[in-house]
């Protein structure tokens, strides 16, 4: 016993010296305490009084002290204060008590303290979370205690029912809470494993309710396709409530008069964002959240000015910041470090790891004819829709997509080159199972969510082992099964030993001899390569003339 207590608090040495203030806090409690608590709770009861949850709203002390609240070390809400706040709860409404009682909780704030600490390592250790940063509030054991932790809304335990979450998933037990708590956080979590609903749940419970302040909260998407799926995704959460969710599109930024826009939350790419910041159409100095979605990416030089253009918007300094992605490079870590306040590291399972969940797959091509014959041959054989085919650049999307689109395949196409209205439609055919076979660039290869992909085709080697992560996790997601098969050719094997790291370390097998590979450190693997076509070559002059 005195073992396991120990392993659970290795390099864990509790400062009572430290935490001096959040003992008196326990101590210096008093009946005034809590009338205060009680006025605040009928305050908010009356405002929205039947959407009120039923349980106590502990979370009307943490919204009060809203404003940098988190910089003062005495109001930061540590995990004996949490477990503070549960007790009181506890006593009103009778539900989810542990054992705990006023008087022994105050008795006993360390034993109390070590109690918490004690469940919290063990719940992380079960969801195989992994945090660091100062006084990090504990995992959420369900859905429901969003409601008497933090006093959310009904309407919002009621769509994610109708979702059909029955408990959260590893990264939103422990990204929701530290955001309720106001704390910034950056985090790495597996594709497909909810990490949107990470970030918008605490997002919309800190709101609160529909206001006609402003833009209130941003959030960063790199690519269209993946904001317009956020704003989906977040829709579905504010059904019952006045929220406005908007999409940032191109008529939007022409035309809309931002200062009179009904809008709480604004979902945007940094180019679209930056453009009206540029223009001096949108204020976002009362922003209070900001979350940087696929801040790896984000991060990257391309799109590194326009991100500090937004940064730089939103000025309020109460901002609440999150970094959220399935990889986060040692670098965006250290940036991230630099950028925000005192903020909580969340990683789930190990860092920068492929989805278990999808079987891996190397296949030698030989040429890029190769590669053709045996993408025809596997079709023949067994196609088992949907499928998704990643290509290496637009030019080569567009040819293999020729080759492909007169067979009795339903193909379609997305690349950048393609107008937003084609995109969309694109994106929505095979969403609704009209197209069978998505070829794509690198443009959906984060984030998009399409139910049950069978199988990923890395027709063209990805160009790094983020791109590697993300592009197959776009199968496997939510716990589902699924597959992931990469051509190779002799321009490749350089790389290989890169990619076959993270089939190994996702649980798949990979021959031998790519693991005694050297190491190759990669920039940007985007060889030129044949073009596509098993068309004769002698038939392809006759055409050209
Ligand atoms: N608590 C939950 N229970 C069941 N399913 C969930 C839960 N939360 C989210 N999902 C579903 O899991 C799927 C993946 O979620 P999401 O798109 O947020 O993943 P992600 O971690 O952001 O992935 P990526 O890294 O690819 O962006 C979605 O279909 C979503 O509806």
């Amino acid at each position: 016993m005195e073992k396991s207590a120990n392993f659970l608090f290795g390099g864990t040495n509790f400062n009572r010296k430290k935490f001096a203030p959040d003992f008196a806090k326990f101590k210096n409690r008093t009946v005034e305490d809590d009338d205060r608590n009680k006025k605040l709770s009928f305050f908010e009861q009356e405002e929205e009084s039947e959407e009120e949850p039923e349980q106590e709203k502990i979370a009307s002390s943490s919204s009060s002290s809203k404003k940098r609240k988190r910089k003062s070390a005495n109001s930061e809400p540590v995990e004996g204060f949490d477990v503070f706040k549960s007790s009181k709860k506890s006593r009103s409404k009778g539900k989810e008590v542990e054992h705990d009682t006023k008087d022994e909780t105050l008795e006993n704030p360390k034993k109390e303290l070590y109690r918490r600490m004690e469940q919290d390592a063990l719940s992380r250790k079960q969801y195989n979370i992994h945090v660091s940063g100062n006084n990090i509030p504990s995992p959420l054991k369900s859905f429901t205690e969003l409601a008497s932790r933090y006093g959310c809304k009904k309407y919002i335990l009621r769509n994610l029912a109708e979702l059909g979450f029955k408990e959260p998933t590893p990264i939103q037990r422990q990204a929701i809470p530290i955001l309720l708590s106001g704390r910034e956080c950056f985090a790495c979590a597996p594709t497909g494993s909810g990490k949107t609903f990470a970030f918008i749940c605490p997002m919309l419970i800190k709101l609160k309710r529909h206001s006609t302040d402003g833009i209130r909260a941003v959030i960063l998407s790199p690519a269209r396709e993946l904001a317009a799926q956020t704003a989906r995704e977040g829709k579905k959460l504010i059904k019952g409530s006045k929220f406005n969710i908007r999409l940032m599109t191109k008529p939007l930024v022409k035309t809309a008069d931002f200062s009179k826009l009904q809008c709480d939350v604004l979902i945007s790419t940094p180019m679209r964002l930056k453009r009206a910041i540029k223009a001096k159409k949108i204020d976002l100095s009362k922003v209070e959240y900001l979350v940087l979605d696929e801040s790896d990416k984000l991060f990257e030089q391309s799109m590194l000015k326009q991100i500090d253009g937004v940064v730089k918007a939103c000025s309020n300094p109460s901002i609440i910041r999150s970094l959220f992605s399935a990889t986060l490079p040692d670098s965006v870590e250290e940036l991230a470090r630099s950028i925000m306040h005192d903020a909580v590291r969340v990683i789930i399972g190990r860092k920068n790891t492929a989805s278990e969940t999808v079987k891996q797959k190397l296949v030698f091509a030989g040429t890029e004819e190769g590669k053709l014959l045996a993408l025809r041959q596997s079709f023949a054989q067994s196609l088992n829709p949907p499928v998704l085919i990643f290509m290496q650049s637009k030019e080569r999307a567009k040819q293999l997509y020729d080759e492909l689109k007169c067979e009795d395949i339903r193909v379609g196409v997305i690349h950048s080159d393609l107008p937003p209205g084609e995109r969309e439609n694109a994106v929505d055919s095979f969403r609704a199972g009209e197209t069978w076979v998505l070829i794509a660039t690198d443009v959906i290869a984060r984030g998009m969510d399409f139910k049950g992909i069978n199988c990923v085709i890395n027709y063209d080697f990805p160009d790094s082992a983020s791109a590697y992560i993300h592009r197959i996790g776009r199968s496997g997601r939510a716990g589902r099964s699924g597959e992931a098969i990469t051509f190779y050719t002799e321009e490749d094997v350089p790389f290989l030993r890169n990619i076959a790291n993270t089939m190994t370390s996702s649980g798949c097998e990979v021959p031998s001899w790519i693991m005694t590979l050297k190491k190759k450190k990669w920039k940007k693997h985007r060889p030129k390569r044949d073009s596509i076509s098993t068309r004769p070559k002698d038939s392809k002059i006759e055409q050209e003339e």
